[in-house]
């Protein structure tokens, strides 16, 4: 149900779609309509139906694919043309046929964009959104007015922007909303525009941010605060230009800051997993240091922050990252202390309690090894084998590695090839094993696999699933020191393991070693290890 007191409106679908790279199908439309129901926000703007054809068929395909729980959805249109009527014309009469219970109709609030862009007068502009509010009333919609270009408008002729606000109310609009299209506000100045309509006026207003300040989200809460009821945000800030609003920012601070039941009871927790699933569907990458749901929001590095942490977690984290469905991580690097290693040892499931000396151990270890190269703030699993290592819980030495070979062939054809021989010894025997792979890491890997399969079966279904690699800049040229991350999963979770050399394949070497050691740790007993 929406909530009449609060609108929080979603326009990831409109605004968002506008950002570069994103483009939704219809089905994906309908996903992400489906996951913005269930976060609880009250309005969801499904596109321009009579403008954009994958619009017109999402509403279409709506009316019976789409079950919404909390939300209305919106079409979003402009006004009619200018000399026209509303009734006459396609784009509205779209609108309507579009059978969205509600419309948002953006409409010129700017003099400069009333006769440079639409090239006509003001009168007529104000004619414009008064006919196409009332035809779309008239018709039982609910109507939002976008005022385009809002702040700048009001900058520029103050009585005019708000001539475009009393005529879209009179004419039977339910939210002015003020945009700032350009997004070129900063919150002290929304703050003070808003607070001065709202002493002059008694309708409801709305907000619409861009973020080309990266104030977005400032300026949306600051109208808020000065008396805006109506937010239009897009999950994940998706949107023209620099974007717009985050609507899991806003609504985290809505909610947490400025104790406003936006969302129905029990969907705050829902916003880490749909912030990740939309974007996932737009196919865009997570932002680690998105606030609340990014996975660097409650992710403490810094020796000082895990000890205090230890004692009580509120002492570092701004809120329960549960509320949010996000959850906190220690990471250990050359800034961790000892408070570090038995928090990362909690989440691992290794008591550490009353080890001093061990994790004392293991800490300079880290400090000493990260000097030299390694990092394992992203690969918890080689973490995890060196822990278990010093406790005396690791997986012991099942092979001896006796050589290894990599070779790579460029043909005359132009094709080229690599190959990989792995000889070692294990249970008394020496095996040799050879493989072909697309590259060298490839082929090592297949051949380490092969050679090990009849003695360890747990890795037959373990496969490498990504790989990367940075060369450490130590001004030596090619002969710098290599990094060498690589992920690996079986059909059950994934893991990351790293090794540091000068030769990119021996560090290759390293991190597989270990993707190994860590899958034959996890084999039989899944419980046993904590990769994700
Ligand atoms: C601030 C925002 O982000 S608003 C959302 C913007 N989103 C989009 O533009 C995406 C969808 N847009 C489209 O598919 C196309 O631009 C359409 C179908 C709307 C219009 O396409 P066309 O008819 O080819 O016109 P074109 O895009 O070149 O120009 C837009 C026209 O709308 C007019 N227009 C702009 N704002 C408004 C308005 N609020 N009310 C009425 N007309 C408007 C412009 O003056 C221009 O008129 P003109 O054709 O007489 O020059
Ligand atoms: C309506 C809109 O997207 C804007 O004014 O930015």
């Amino acid at each position: 149900m929406t909530n009449d007191r609060f609108h929080l409106y979603d326009t990831t679908l409109r605004d968002g779609a506008q950002k570069e790279g994103v483009s939704y199908t219809v089905d994906a439309k309908l996903e992400v309509a489906a996951l913005l129901d269930r976060l609880g926000v009250g309005f969801i703007e499904g596109g321009w139906p009579g403008a954009v054809p994958k619009d017109t068929e999402f509403f279409r395909r709506a009316r019976s694919e789409l079950p919404l729980r909390h939300a209305t959805l919106v079409a979003f249109g402009a006004t009619r043309r200018p000399g026209g009527t509303a009734d006459g014309d396609r784009q509205v009469r779209a609108l309507l046929e579009s059978e969205a219970q509600a419309v948002c109709l953006v409409a010129k609030a700017d003099l400069r964009h009333v006769s440079d862009a639409l090239r006509t007068t003001p009168e007529e502009n104000l004619a414009m959104i008064e006919d196409t509010v009332r035809l779309l009333v008239g018709e039982g919609r609910r109507v939002f007015v976008d005022c385009e270009h809002f702040f700048d408008g009001y900058q520029n002729d103050p009585d005019y922007a708000l001539r475009v606000v009393t005529r879209a109310w009179d004419a039977g609009a339910e939210v002015a909303v003020l945009c700032d299209t350009n997004g070129g506000m900063l919150p002290m100045r929304v703050h003070r525009v808003v607070s001065e309509l709202r002493s002059r006026t008694a309708g409801r207003l709305g907000i619409h941010c861009q973020d080309d300040t990266g104030c977005a989200v400032a300026n949306t809460l600051a109208a808020v605060d000065a008396g805006a009821t109506h937010a239009q945000c897009t999950a994940n800030g998706y949107g023209e230009r620099t974007g717009n609003a985050d609507l899991f920012t806003v609504v985290g601070n809505l909610v947490t800051k400025m104790g406003m039941d936006v969302l129905p009871q029990g969907c705050l927790a829902e916003m880490t997993p749909i912030s990740r699933a939309l974007a996932e569907i737009a196919g865009e990458p997570t932002d680690s240091a998105q606030p609340y749901v990014g996975s660097s929001a409650f992710a403490h590095k810094a020796g000082l922050h895990a000890s205090a942490i230890k004692v009580r977690p509120e002492l570092y984290n701004h809120l329960d990252p549960a509320a949010v469905g996000n959850t906190m991580r220690i990471l250990v690097t050359e800034l961790a202390g000892r408070a570090s290693i038995e928090l990362k040892g909690r989440e691992l499931g290794l008591d550490l309690a009353g080890r001093t000396e061990t994790v004392g151990r293991v800490v300079d270890r880290i400090k000493d090894m990260e000097s030299r190269g390694w990092s394992f703030e992203a690969a918890d699993a080689s973490f995890e084998l060196m822990l278990r290592d010093e406790l005396g819980q690791g997986v012991p030495p099942f092979f001896r590695l006796e050589s290894y070979r990599v070779v790579v062939e460029h043909r005359a054809d132009g094709v080229v090839t690599s190959e990989a021989t792995v000889r070692l010894h294990a249970d008394g025997e020496r095996i040799v094993a050879t493989a072909e792979g697309s590259g060298p890491v490839n082929a090592l890997d297949r051949a380490l696999r092969d050679a090990l399969k009849h003695l360890r079966p747990e890795l037959a279904k373990v496969e490498l699933t990504d790989y990367s690699v940075r060369i450490l800049a130590t001004g030596q040229g090619s002969d710098a020191v290599t990094r060498v991350l690589i992920t690996t999963g079986d059909d059950r979770h994934e893991w990351t393991t790293v090794g540091v050399h000068d030769n990119l394949i021996e560090a290759s070497w390293l991190a597989l070693e270990d993707a190994n050691r860590y899958g034959v740790l996890c084999g039989p007993q899944p419980a046993a290890c904590a990769g994700s």
